[in-house]
């Protein structure tokens, strides 16, 4: 019972995952038959354990601008209506075998349209590839629809995730480089979203700071924050590790607002300097609703079982952790309570009572 979690047993466990990027988790060897089939020449190699690499260091950058730039390549090669539904498909499963039972996978529709596909062609697309990747398997996807935080196209973004809300689209979000893009550039897409009684997440305090997230929720009315990592900036520790908290930090911890915290990416973005001295370890001290999440599978060569066992081997957590980490996710999930719940107490709470029994 007080035995660390050992990998194995992490990965059977339920998990959710509430921030993934459909196109930072792509199969190294899918993007290669994609480039193949659909003539994109500007791979670094063809080469699949090449590629992985390539794709890891690259994202190592420590910036998160650079960061960013790999993902002309999967992109570039996720323009058909066949490549979208595939790389769905390989999402849902790929999750199902890590243990994940709940996703929201998010991605940019304005990001697929090069090859003349409509927006509500590549919803669609993305749509049935979940579906065909999840029958059959133990996991439910829904999607996020991002738009890009330097283009302007988030109102016709924010429409389309109204537009499909009832059939498979669980909210919205904006994402791309921070600075210089603050998240009341798309002002009139939250309050549009905002009447419309529909859910959004803010890409806030990774690549900026305070300012950033202090615009996403309190401007902006985010219900929850991706990364947020900079709220650690309003909370002072003393040397007797006694925590002050700001009026922002104090206002995210009472209303309980859900930090989509994503380790690896942050280290390779300079978010954090390392995994020891990431935030999230003072954050679930002082009991924030923490969540632990991908962001890019690929450009971080993770999953959710591999961020939780790097949390267990620097900070020590054990079953109690990964389950608290696990029903905060679930409870801050974009579906309906009454489902929420039903997952809590019929999927996680039961699969962890069991890993726990027999560890
Ligand atoms: O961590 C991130 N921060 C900001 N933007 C990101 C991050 N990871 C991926 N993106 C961008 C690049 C993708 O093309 C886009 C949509 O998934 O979102
Ligand atoms: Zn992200």
């Amino acid at each position: 019972m007080n035995q660390q979690p050992t990998r194995d047993e992490i990965r059977r466990a339920p998990k959710v995952l509430l921030h993934d990027h459909l196109d930072g988790g792509v199969r190294p060897a899918t993007i290669i038959d994609l480039a193949r089939e659909t003539g994109y020449d500007r791979l670094p190699t063809t080469d699949v354990d090449e590629l992985r690499t390539w794709f890891r260091e690259a994202s190592d950058s420590g910036s998160l601008e650079r960061y960013l730039e790999t993902f002309d390549h999967t992109v570039g090669v996720m323009q058909t209506r066949e490549a979208l539904v595939r790389v769905a498909a390989e999402c849902a499963e790929d999750l199902a075998n890590d243990g994940v039972v709940y996703a929201e996978v998010r991605y940019a529709p304005e990001l697929h349209t090069s090859e003349g596909l409509s927006l509500d062609e590549v919803v669609e697309a993305v749509l049935e590839g979940f579906k065909a990747g999840s029958a059959g398997r133990n996991i439910r996807v829904g999607a996020l629809l991002t738009a890009m935080r330097h283009q302007a196209r988030s109102m016709e973004i924010a429409e389309l995730a109204v537009r499909y809300r009832d059939v498979g689209v669980a909210g919205f979000d904006i994402a791309g480089a921070e600075a210089g893009y603050p998240p009341t550039r798309h002002l009139d897409a939250f309050e549009y979203l905002q009447r419309e009684n529909s859910h959004f997440t803010i890409h806030a305090g990774e690549g900026f700071g305070l300012p950033s997230i202090w615009q996403a929720i309190q401007w902006c009315g985010a219900d929850r924050l991706g990364h947020g990592v900079r709220i650690i900036d309003d909370i002072q520790v003393a040397s007797d590790g006694t925590a002050k908290l700001g009026r922002l930090a104090a206002y995210v911890r009472d209303m309980r607002i859900p930090l989509e915290m994503c380790p690896t990416s942050n280290l390779q973005t300079g978010a954090a300097s390392s995994l020891a001295d990431h935030p999230i370890g003072l954050l679930r001290r002082l009991h924030f609703r923490v969540t632990v999440n991908t962001d890019n599978r690929l450009m971080s060569d993770t999953s959710v079982s591999q961020e939780f066992a790097n949390l267990v081997e620097t900070f020590g957590y054990g079953w109690d952790d990964l389950q608290w980490f696990t029903v905060n996710a679930m409870k801050s999930a974009f579906i309906p309570f009454d489902e929420r719940l039903a997952l809590i107490n019929g999927v996680i709470k039961p699969g962890f009572a069991q890993l726990k029994w027999q560890a």
